[in-house]
C-alpha cells in the first residue's frame, strides 16, 4: 500500500464521523479505513460524545477498546442507528466486494441491522463491475475441499487463504475460500448460487446494503448518497 493510499483511507476514515451523532449505537466495521474512524471517534468521545458501538471484528474491538469506544453487542441492542465500514470493491450500484481481511461475516450482520450503512474507502476501490478482487467466501473448515470444488463448478478459481504459513481461520473458525471469478456482472444471483452450496458460511457479496459512499482520491472527498450515484 502506498502512502498516499494511506492518506485516501485516513481521510475518507475521518470524514464518517461527522455522520455521527450523540446518543447513536453504531456498527463499527473492520479494515484499515475504519481505525480512522475509530481513532476520530476516541478524540469526539473524549470531548463528551455519548455513543456505543457493536465491533465487526476481534481487530476492531482491540481498536475501539484502546480508543476508550464504548461497546455493546446484540444482546443488549436488535438495531443499530448507523454502521460505518470498509470495502474491497464498490459498483456503481453500491453493491460491494468484502471480507479482505476475513471478516464478512460479522459485518454484514451488523450492516444489515443498522438503519444506515456508510462505506467507506480510497478512490481505488470503485470499479465498473465487481470481480477484479478475489472473492472471499467464508466456509466450514468441515469438507472444505468438496465445497471448494462446487464452487469451483460456478466457474471460480477457489484459493484457500492462508496467513503465514497456516490456514486463515476467521473470528467464526471457519476458512475463507478467495474465489477469483474475474468478472461478476449479477452480484444478487452469484451471491444466491453460492448460499446454496452446503457448507458455505457466507459470502463477501454485500448487495443492496449501502446508502452513502465516501470515497477520497486526489481530487478530494466525495460524499455519494445511493439517490445520486455516479
Ligand atoms: O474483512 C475486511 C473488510 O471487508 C474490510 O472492510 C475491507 O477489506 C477493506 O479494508 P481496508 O479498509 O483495510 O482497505
Amino acid at each position: 500500500m502506498t502512502d498516499q493510499v494511506d492518506l485516501y483511507k485516513k481521510i475518507a476514515g475521518e470524514k464518517a464521523v461527522e455522520y455521527i451523532e450523540d446518543g447513536m449505537v453504531l456498527g463499527l466495521g473492520s479494515g484499515s479505513t475504519v481505525y480512522w474512524t475509530l481513532k476520530k471517534l476516541g478524540g469526539l468521545i473524549e470531548q463528551g460524545l455519548n455513543i456505543k458501538g457493536i465491533p465487526s471484528s476481534l481487530r476492531t474491538e482491540g481498536w475501539a477498546k484502546y480508543f476508550n469506544v464504548p461497546l455493546t453487542d446484540f444482546s443488549d441492542v436488535q438495531v443499530l442507528d448507523l454502521a460505518i465500514d470498509g470495502a474491497d470493491e464498490i459498483d456503481p450500484n453500491f453493491n460491494l466486494t468484502k471480507g479482505g481481511g476475513g471478516s464478512l461475516v460479522r459485518e454484514k450482520m451488523v450492516n444489515f441491522h443498522a438503519k444506515k450503512v456508510i462505506i467507506i474507502a480510497d478512490q481505488s476501490k470503485m470499479v465498473d463491475e465487481l470481480g477484479k478482487f478475489p472473492l472471499p467466501v467464508e466456509v466450514l473448515q468441515f469438507g472444505w475441499q468438496v465445497t471448494a470444488q462446487k464452487i469451483a463448478d460456478l466457474g471460480a478459481k477457489p484459493v484457500l487463504r492462508e496467513r503465514d504459513g497456516c490456514f486463515f481461520v476467521s473470528n467464526n473458525d471457519n476458512y475463507i475460500l478467495d474465489c477469483e471469478f474475474n468478472s461478476i456482472p449479477d452480484p444478487e444471483k452469484l451471491h444466491h448460487s453460492l448460499k446454496q452450496l452446503l457448507g458455505v458460511v457466507e459470502t463477501g457479496l454485500f448487495v443492496n446494503m449501502t446508502d452513502m459512499v465516501i470515497l477520497a482520491g486526489a481530487k478530494g472527498v466525495k460524499v455519494i448518497n445511493k439517490t445520486n450515484q455516479i
